[in-house]
């Protein structure tokens, strides 16, 4: 036998898919679309080093847990805190679990309008990005008293949100060596698929429970679709930290924002061999690339307040 030892595990069940209806006496219903993802680690080692399953909560019942917990919440919006049941639910009920990591991610759902008017049950698919949730939550070792007896790692955000601007976006001024044919450019098309997301500041259950996870979204998607219509970008790294410094400024609950943006290239297609002009002010007709695209991320955190 190689003298091994078992390193790191978790396991649980991925993509249970659920979706729970709010109805109000009034009549108008709410609807939540959600894929979870829950993994649990903990003392589950004789499970792989012994084939022993005493210790072992099936996949199966970490299933169907979702579902009576989503059963039991009055809602599983904003999906923070049903990721904060979820956790907590494992933490409290097996002793021997010692971390659960949360992963969830919401499809967003809009309430029809029918003759002007709000529809009380009737939704439309019309978004493509997915907000998403996770969250990993850790029992302390012998904490009493006042302070939580796990600490909670939650970080949020959104992701697939295209975007693209047909002007105001340039880039000049690159290395230009051997290996360069890229022209320099002052306006061009600008594409992105955006990825970002957020880390909260606290690890404190309590703190996080009266957090006000929409207002975070809805602030970073604001400014996500602000300033990349509005920025007159030099670069998409330059238009990414914008977004990431306004979220940060705005939002006091957030530690550090990270974005990944694919610069999707869409270039002006040659037409002089057809004598027609479609280079700078005449420049109408492009050609998207599938492949490559640039990719562009960076995490952009709070400075440390100096002592
Ligand atoms: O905004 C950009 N950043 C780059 O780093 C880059 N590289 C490139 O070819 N085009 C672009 N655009």
């Amino acid at each position: 036998m190689a003298d091994v030892n078992l390193k790191a595990q978790r396991y649980g069940k991925r993509k249970v898919r659920l979706v729970k209806v709010v109805r109000h006496a009034n009549g108008r219903q709410e609807l939540a679309e959600l894929t979870a993802t829950v993994l649990l680690a903990g003392d589950f080692e004789a499970s792989y080093t012994e084939a022993d399953n005493k210790k072992v909560v099936a996949t199966d019942s970490i299933k169907n847990t979702v579902y009576v917990l989503a059963k039991k919440s009055t809602q599983v919006v904003p999906i923070e805190q049903f990721a904060l049941t979820i956790a907590e639910h494992f933490l409290r009920t097996y002793d021997h679990v010692a971390q659960v990591w949360v992963e969830l991610e919401q499809r967003p759902w809009d309430r029809m309008v029918i003759n002007n008017q709000a529809h009380p049950h009737s939704f439309t698919q019309n978004k493509g990005w997915r907000r998403t949730t996770q969250l990993v939550a850790t029992r302390k070792a012998g904490s009493e008293g006042t302070s939580a007896p796990w600490s909670v790692v939650i970080e949020s955000g959104f992701h697939d949100l295209c975007v693209l601007k047909t002007t105001g976006s340039a880039f000049s001024g690159f290395v230009r060596d051997q290996y360069t044919t890229l022209s320099e450019t002052n306006d061009r098309i600008l594409c992105t698929n955006v990825q970002n997301s957020w880390k909260l500041a606290s690890t404190d259950p309590r703190v996080l429970r009266m957090t006000d996870f929409d207002h975070l979204f809805d602030t970073s998607m604001a400014h996500t679709t602000r300033i990349f219509a509005d920025d007159n970008s030099v670069s998409v790294q330059a238009t990414l930290y914008r977004i990431a410094t306004a979220t940060l400024r705005d939002c006091p609950a957030i530690a550090e924002a990270s974005l990944a943006l694919p610069n999707i290239h869409i270039f002006g297609v040659d037409l002089a061999p057809f004598g027609l002009a479609n280079t700078g002010a005449d420049l109408d007709v492009y050609k998207p690339v599938s492949d490559p695209s640039g990719l562009i991320s960076a995490t952009v955190q709070r400075a440390k307040a100096r002592l």
